[in-house]
């Protein structure tokens, strides 16, 4: 498309609510009538039997594929041939980013329909035409994209409630970078995710998914730590998944996530959730724009508060380690990388310097706060 044409991008239905899982059969049986579903064990543990009942009363036969946890090129082109093997004519995302991912790129090498079940709200991938690809050891390969969002995106509220509320916080700090970059995408007037200029639209729905969650953030953890399903933890599902999804896509990405995508370079930060990383994008962003001080603050306390890392001690970096952070940088500025969305020039080392930064001003900002001091994370492989 030529990149002067705005436009947006959107799956074609979205469904979610207490239960929904019971009607994924009813809502698949438009789409193929011999799906495969592609589920991790503990996943699949978890919902398979309430699927497959669901299936089984909308009379669609169905198998299960083990999803191996990594959305590498690899795990893409095994599950292409699964496909290819049962016949199937929809194949059908069970679980979190990483297995909705495997499955888009899947589905779209077999020419067959795709649709995603997210199991947790602990990122934005869910509603998109685009899968993130990653060498099987987790450092950022590419992005691939596709001529066509799932057919369907289906979210069990309660199933998401009763997943553990790291994932759900995960989310938040995926969903909120995504109104920084589309603002960001929106000044600089730069190409979006869908291959065209931002829209009114995309930028708006962008900016409401930071709206609904700075008013519904912190209420919805604390139920979902109790597991219970309440209107604010309905909203920030909502927000954390479709409205990011279509934000991020129609309205742009820029630092926050090439910072991110930099991040996975350096095996310390492995082990981390998509979300965690993205929230350390998002403040280095905020830095790199020269933001307002209390803007910075403000995002830093919220953040923290939510129970996403601010600090780089948090994601297994240190400040003084300046090989490792130019690491970072330097994947985080190559050419293509969303980082060039922004307003102005932005070079490796400036992303060095913001992110040295940050340690020292959101450590004084959660002490001013009386927030707790960053606890170091060591990866685990
Ligand atoms: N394509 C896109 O548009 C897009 C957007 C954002 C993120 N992503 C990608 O998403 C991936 C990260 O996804 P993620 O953070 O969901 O992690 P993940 O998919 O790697 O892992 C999720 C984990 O949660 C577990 N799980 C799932 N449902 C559960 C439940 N109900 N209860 C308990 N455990 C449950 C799974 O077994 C798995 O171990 C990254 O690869 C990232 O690049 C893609
Ligand atoms: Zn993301």
């Amino acid at each position: 498309m030529a990149t002067a044409l705005r436009t947006v991008i959107s799956p074609s239905r979205y469904v979610q609510g207490k239960g929904a899982i019971h009607q994924l059969g009813e809502f698949l049986k438009p789409i193929g009538s011999t799906p495969l579903l592609v589920a991790d064990e503990l996943v699949w543990g978890l919902v398979g039997h309430d699927v497959e009942k669901s299936l089984q009363e909308a009379g669609l036969t169905a198998q299960w594929e083990r999803f191996g946890g990594v959305p590498s090129a690899k795990e893409v082109d095994r599950i292409v041939e699964v496909i290819r093997r049962s016949g199937s004519d929809v194949v059908v995302a069970i679980g979190g980013g990483s297995a909705i991912d495997t499955v888009k790129a899947a589905g779209h090498l077999a020419g067959i329909r795709w649709a995603n079940c997210p199991t947790v709200a602990s990122t934005d991938a869910p509603c998109s035409a685009l899968s993130v690809i990653y060498t099987e050891s987790g450092e950022f390969e590419e992005y691939r994209f596709f001529p066509r969002n799932p057919d369907l995106v289906l979210v069990d509220s309660q199933i998401v409630a009763n997943a553990p509320a790291s994932l759900l916080i995960a989310g938040v700090g995926d969903a909120l970078a995504t109104w920084l970059e589309a603002r960001a995408t929106a000044r600089s007037n730069s190409t979006t995710m869908a291959g065209g200029l931002p829209t009114v639209t995309g930028t708006a729905l962008a900016q409401l998914s930071w709206d609904v969650l700075w008013e519904n953030a912190l209420q919805a953890v604390d139920a979902v730590r109790d597991h219970q399903v309440t209107p604010a933890v309905e909203k920030v599902i909502e927000a954390n998944t479709l409205l990011s999804g279509l934000g991020f896509e129609s309205g742009g990405l820029a630092a926050a996530h090439a910072v991110h995508n930099g991040l996975t370079a350096v095996g310390a930060t492995h082990g981390l959730a998509h979300g965690q990383k993205v929230n350390i994008g998002s403040v280095t962003q905020l830095v790199l724009e020269g933001a307002p001080s209390s803007e910075i603050r403000d995002f830093i306390e919220f953040t923290t508060r939510v129970g996403l890392p601010t600090t780089l001690t948090e994601v297994g970096l240190r400040a003084d380690d300046v090989e490792s952070l130019t690491t970072v940088a330097d994947a985080a500025t190559v050419p293509g990388e969303t980082i060039h969305s922004m307003p102005f020039a932005v070079t490796s080392p400036d992303v060095v310097s913001a992110l040295v930064s940050i340690e020292k001003f959101a450590t004084r900002v959660r002490d001013e706060a009386g927030l707790p001091a960053p606890t170091p994370y060591t990866a685990h492989h």
